[in-house]
């Protein structure tokens, strides 16, 4: 056991390896001893903010995020999830990832508003470039994505959603879902509309960005915001049921066809990538929309008392 620490320091195995035994060994052809992984075999890495269970078998990752106490996407949470995300993508056998939170009630709270407020330029600059590098990895990857939606998600929470190929929300009015910049003061960038409107349609998000809707479970449902709603307890059970139907596609054919719709908008971004940075970093500096946020940040920790 020792040595297959040595060898995937990064790797916990569960199931039956817990059991491995001597005979759990086999030579290779250059004589190394090299671990005999039973048929179903589940390995899980956790990080500071991230836990990656990939099974071998099924060859689907599940990725939950564990940053309490809202899952808000720091700079570090955003730098772990894309190299997470870049791993699971170089990986072979990973064809699939769902996507969830390990946090009661949140699926993420959207970008931290502390690293957007009371920052310099050159921080804000370093998160904004992170923010979109989690987008483009999410966006663009070539695995299936389920987003398993257990909880409130709103603005960068929602972008993250949004970002996978199908959406499983939980069925509780209590949690809402959508792209709430306006309610803060600010404004969701091109490419947080852009991937709204491939979701929903034009009228729709038109709607949801003034408005700065939230929308509850069944209203995410009825906009498209969301594709199912189930039973709280069966979220991560139903996303499994159906990444199986996406797995019976033919890979190559389905990752075509998802770089085709999907390109036009990634390249959007990426040719506008620095002037994006700019524009974020001039518009957040700005003093009235510090203002902005330390209202709400003061009305977010109000509402407790
Ligand atoms: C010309 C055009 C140029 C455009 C340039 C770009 C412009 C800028 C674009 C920026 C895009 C921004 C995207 C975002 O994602 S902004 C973040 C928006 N998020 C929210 O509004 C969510 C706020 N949070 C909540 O609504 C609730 O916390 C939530 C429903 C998620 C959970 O509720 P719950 O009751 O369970 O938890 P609490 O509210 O008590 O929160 C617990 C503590 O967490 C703190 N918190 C919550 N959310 C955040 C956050 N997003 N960032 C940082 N901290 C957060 C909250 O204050 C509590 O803290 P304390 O325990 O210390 O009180």
């Amino acid at each position: 056991m020792a040595t297959l620490l040595k060898l995937f320091p990064t790797c916990t195995w569960t199931g039956r390896l817990a059991h491995l035994s001597r005979k759990g060994w086999a030579q290779s052809r250059s004589g190394r001893l090299l671990p005999c992984f039973p048929a179903s075999q589940r390995c899980a890495s956790t990080t500071s903010y991230l836990t990656v269970e990939m099974d071998d078998n099924t060859g689907v990752a599940v990725v939950t995020m564990k940053s309490p106490p809202v899952n808000s996407l720091s700079l570090d949470f955003l730098t772990e999830f894309s190299i997470s995300i870049e791993k699971l993508e170089m990986d072979r056998k990973c064809r699939g990832v769902i996507l969830t939170s390990g946090l009661p009630k949140v699926f993420s709270a959207g970008l931290d508003i502390m690293e957007m407020y009371g920052k310099g330029p050159e921080h804000c600059a370093e998160f904004w470039r992170a923010v979109q590098e989690m987008w483009l990895k999410l966006y663009g990857s070539n695995m299936i994505t389920i987003a398993a939606v257990n909880g409130s998600s709103p603005a960068g929470g929602c972008l993250m959603a949004m970002a996978c190929d199908y959406r499983i929300m939980a069925d509780n009015p209590k949690y809402s879902i959508g792209l709430n910049e306006t309610l803060l003061g600010i404004v969701a960038p091109f490419w947080f509309k852009d991937t709204m409107m491939n979701t929903i349609g034009f009228r729709a998000t038109e709607l949801a960005l003034q408005l700065g809707l939230l929308h509850n479970a069944p209203n995410a449902l009825r906009v498209g915001l969301v594709d199912e709603l189930v039973p709280e307890k069966e979220v991560l059970s139903a996303a499994s049921t159906a990444i199986s139907k996406w797995l019976a596609i033919p890979d190559h054919a389905r990752q075509i066809t998802k770089s085709m719709m999907r390109k036009p908008t990634i390249d959007r971004l990426l040719s506008h990538r620095d002037q994006d940075i700019n524009n974020f970093v001039s518009f957040i500096t700005k003093d009235s929309i510090q203002k902005s946020l330390q209202v709400y940040m003061e009305r977010l920790k109000q509402r407790k008392t």
